[in-house]
């Protein structure tokens, strides 16, 4: 459905995306994640038509869309503020893609009804958007985008303003409804959290280049690098010689997944792979805080940098109280030594 192909943006001399190649299927959700300034907003809007790319291609079912502009792109746009017609009510706010379409007034009546009904709003239309709380204008937003139906639809931080709870909640009906409606999206996020739960592949930008692309499931698991690992919020990396199905660390002695790269790289272990036993590394207990299904405890080794671990509700330690904590090798990951 969409190709880009070695996409560079350049704003003077310095390259805010640079020679980017990425393909979104039909039907697929793809999610842009990385942190601020990383250069997702302007891969959106190269997409759109927005943005003129330095250098490159964007292809949208195989057709090339320099000089095509973004009207005649055929995409759905919905960005982080949403800019709903505060003087249009919720129905003109939805219908307007239709309007200018030239769509006949029954017509477009309708389906803004069905649109209404899609993301919850049943019978809104004759509502003022400044009646609306942030998530329903939200969702008016994304059911203006999705009016003229789109063959691609972008979302630039689509839950942005809104608080977590919500943001949680509107996140799964948005994955029902693209995965009802079929609908190929292409979404970009600082929040992983939102990115790996909307997304059916996501994309880490670094500095404008792509740092990892893959499933949820194998970036989480298999981060490319330290920095897609940091990203995504994992602390406990450092720097590791490799040999014999163990990694020599400053933490002392490490067991890796068989078939680990050896030599000198660098370490990750996730926290569920701290554990607390019997025998092992001797820890202080820093701090421990509650996260719901389970309790996130820092702690402070004898030997190397702090150490993130995650244990049950029932066995946390107190705070100062001293343990000993042993490594499970399917919760490592030998990262490039840079
Ligand atoms: N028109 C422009 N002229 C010059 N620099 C620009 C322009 N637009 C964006 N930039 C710069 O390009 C870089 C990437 O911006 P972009 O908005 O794409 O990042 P982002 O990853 O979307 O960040 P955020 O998450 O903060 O929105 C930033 O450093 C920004 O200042």
């Amino acid at each position: 459905m969409l190709r880009l192909e070695g996409v560079t943006v350049r704003f003077g001399d310095r390259a805010v995306v640079d020679a980017v190649d990425l393909e979104v299927a039909e039907h697929e959700t793809v999610c842009v994640l990385g942190p601020s300034g990383s250069g997702k907003s302007t891969l959106l809007r190269v997409v759109a038509g927005l943005q003129q790319p330095s250098a490159g291609r964007v292809l949208l079912a195989g057709a090339d869309q320099a000089g095509v502009p973004v009207h005649r792109r055929g995409v759905g746009l919905m960005f982080q503020d949403h800019q709903l017609f505060p003087h249009r009510d919720v129905g003109g706010n939805v219908a307007f893609g239709l309007r200018a379409r030239g769509s006949a007034k029954p017509e477009y009546e309708e389906r803004v009804a069905s649109l209404l009904e899609l993301v919850g709003l049943p019978g809104a239309q004759r509502r003022a958007v400044a009646s609306l709380s942030g998530g329903e204008q939200q969702r008016v937003a994304l059911a203006r985008a999705l009016a003229p139906s789109p063959r691609l639809l972008m979302l630039d931080e689509p839950l942005g303003q809104l608080d977590r709870g919500l943001r949680e909640r509107l996140v799964v009906e948005l994955q029902g409804l693209f995965s009802r409606l079929g609908t190929t999206v292409l979404a970009v996020t600082h929040d992983q959290g939102e990115a790996f739960a909307l997304a059916d592949r996501v994309v880490v930008m670094r500095d404008g280049r792509i740092a990892q692309a893959g499933t949820p499931l194998e970036v989480w698991q298999r981060p490319a690098s330290e920095f897609v690992a940091r990203f995504l919020g994992f602390e406990n990396v450092v720097p590791a010689t490799v040999s014999g199905g163990a990694a020599a660390t400053p933490w002392g002695k490490v067991p890796v997944p068989a078939g680990s790269p050896e030599g000198e790289r660098r370490l990750l272990v996730r926290p569920a792979g701290v554990v607390l036993s019997a025998a092992g590394l001797g820890c202080v207990v820093e701090s421990r805080t509650f996260r719901g299904t389970h309790v996130a405890l820092l702690l402070r080794p004898e030997a190397g940098p702090a150490l993130e671990a995650e244990c049950d509700l029932t066995a946390a330690p107190a705070v100062g109280d001293r343990v000993a904590v042993a490594f499970t090798p399917s919760e490592v990951v030998v990262l490039p030594a840079a």
